[in-house]
């Protein structure tokens, strides 16, 4: 085996969700700005070399999901010629791929190869070998709604076996998938490079960055601003995007070239670089502002997610507000200059309430938060109104303002695009207040079950019990973003699934 084969180590590593609080829509432009929260929900990656019992060296990797039945992907890869980069292609020989890609695991390995492939190349090695490795993917519970009728669970540990498979699984809306390409990326790059600090230096996190954006946004067709990954990577911050521009590479991996235009675009290298409308040597094309200070929560105040499993589109509703905002765009700017100087009077309350942390807690300190995001919601659902896009849809009003009546619940928003993804509140950080949101919510659910039986009577239909309809999802602010983890707990999962294939079995 060669000695660079075993110099590759086993590595895992994970990175947060994400609740963008303030600036959805706004921040998709880069005139504004949006204060994201990273939560303690994670996504994990474990990556370790492949080993064949007979020792013949395949190219190919293979990506596991084993919480979910079914969720392998195969995948083969060649280097292509003329520096055009490594090619990744799913192996056909597996039905399930082929009827269920993953556009983000496939793009963001094209992507970080490509990139790893650069960096091994020497003068005397211009083509270094890229070993085959075996990847396991788990996901923390608050990403998915649990089946209420399948509970798999394994108990006593930390991942749980969801008993669907990956695509019936009913998201929460936590940004699974840029903390998933956040934490592959991470995890190719330590795993495959001889790099110490990867995640210790800002540079090493910078270039993680650079290249989780450049893999999501071609994965996600370019729709994003790009504030889940940041936040992936660097945890909770203000964030201002990167000009549309930067990732604007017209070609295709395999073109002549790619590889080294990627790594250029990714190391920011002005030696390679070449920007002719710019001109050339154009240092720092990233221009993303990534500002930690602000992004806190002010101690005694705590984020919860309610969860209300139905979840929405967010494609389809930036395509609904753009388009409006490009027919109207006298009133729209008007709702923008307005929502921004909101979002922008949340942001410095914070950061008010968290410097003056030290002074004596009184009632009615977050009375002027309070009313700051009331102010947000009322121009969202403005934005609602004109734009035809259900931001904040009227179920969605009723249950913001239902919480609201909970003593304790600051405020709350439909954060990120809005829509039927879960809410967000801020909440007096005591266990009296979690606890009557609890109660609340059991109340909710029974009058909407209740409702929804009665018009099902009504209307003649058969009644099945209701599922709990709105639950608070077990996740809370965390400021740290992407980091290293220790292999050692996702033994289990890595090697269950390879002893017992059959628990895939529905
Ligand atoms: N546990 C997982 N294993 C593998 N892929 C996953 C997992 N969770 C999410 N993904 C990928 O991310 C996609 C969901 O991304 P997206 O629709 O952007 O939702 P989100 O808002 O959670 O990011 C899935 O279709 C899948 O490709
Ligand atoms: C509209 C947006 O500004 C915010 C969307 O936030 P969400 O948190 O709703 O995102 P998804 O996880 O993709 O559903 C689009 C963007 O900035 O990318």
């Amino acid at each position: 085996m060669p000695s660079d084969d075993q110099s590759r180590k086993t590595v895992a590593v994970s990175a947060p969700g994400k609740v963008l609080l303030a600036g959805g829509y706004l921040v998709l432009d880069r005139d504004y700005t949006g204060l994201v929260f990273g939560l303690d929900a994670r996504i994990h990656v474990h990556i370790r070399p492949l080993h064949t019992s007979t020792g013949v060296v395949l190219e190919e990797i293979i990506v596991k999901s084993p919480q979910f039945k079914d969720a392998i992907w195969e995948y083969g890869y060649r280097r292509s010629e003329k520096d055009g980069g490594v090619l990744v292609h799913p192996l056909t020989s597996s039905a399930q791929q082929t009827l269920h890609p993953n556009p983000f695991v496939e793009t963001t390995l094209t992507h970080v190869l490509t990139y790893i492939s650069t960096k091994l190349a020497s003068a005397t090695n211009p083509s270094p070998t890229i070993h085959p490795s075996a990847i396991t993917i788990l996901a923390d519970d608050a990403y998915y709604t649990t089946p209420s009728n399948k509970s798999t669970e394994f108990t006593g540990e930390q991942f749980k076996f969801f008993g669907i498979p990956l695509w019936d699984a009913h998201k929460t809306g936590l940004g699974s998938s840029a903390a998933l390409v956040t934490a592959l990326t991470a995890a190719l790059l330590a795993h495959y490079l001889p790099e110490e600090k990867l995640l210790t230096t800002e540079e090493g996190r910078l270039r993680v960055h650079n290249l989780a954006q450049v893999a999501h946004c071609v994965a996600q067709g370019k729709v994003g601003s790009g504030f889940d990954v940041a936040s992936a990577v660097y945890g909770s911050c203000i964030y201002r995007r990167f000009s549309p521009s930067v990732i604007a590479m017209t070609d295709s991996p395999g073109t002549a070239g790619y590889a080294s235009r990627l790594r250029a675009l990714v190391d920011d290298d002005e030696a390679i670089a070449e920007d002719k409308e710019e001109g050339e040597g154009q240092r720092k094309k990233w221009d993303t502002q990534i500002t930690k200070a602000g992004a806190a929560l002010p101690k005694g105040l705590r984020l919860v997610m309610c969860d209300v499993d139905c979840g929405s589109k967010t494609p389809g509703m930036v395509k609904g507000v753009l388009d409006w905002r490009k027919r109207e765009p006298e009133e729209a700017g008007m709702v923008w200059t307005k929502l921004h100087a909101q979002n922008e009077a949340v942001q410095a309350e914070l950061q008010h309430l968290c410097q003056a942390d030290a002074k004596a807690e009184f009632s009615g300190r977050f009375d002027k938060l309070s009313a700051a995001l009331a102010d947000v919601r009322a121009s969202v659902r403005n934005m609602s109104r004109l734009s035809g896009v259900p931001i904040e849809p009227e179920s969605q009003r009723a249950l913001l303002d239902g919480c609201l009546g909970v003593t304790g619940v600051v405020n709350g928003v439909v954060p990120g695009a809005g829509g039927y993804d879960a809410v967000a509140l801020l909440i007096e950080d005591t266990p009296e207040t979690l606890e009557e949101l609890r109660k609340f919510l059991e109340r909710w659910n029974t009058s909407v079950a209740a409702e929804q039986a009665q018009l099902a009577k009504a209307s003649g239909v058969e009644w099945e019990e209701a599922p709990g309809l709105v639950s608070v999802l077990e996740v809370k602010q965390d400021d740290e973003g992407v980091r290293v983890e220790k292999g050692a707990m996702y033994a289990s999962w890595v090697l269950r699934r390879e002893e017992s294939n059959d628990d895939y079995e529905p």
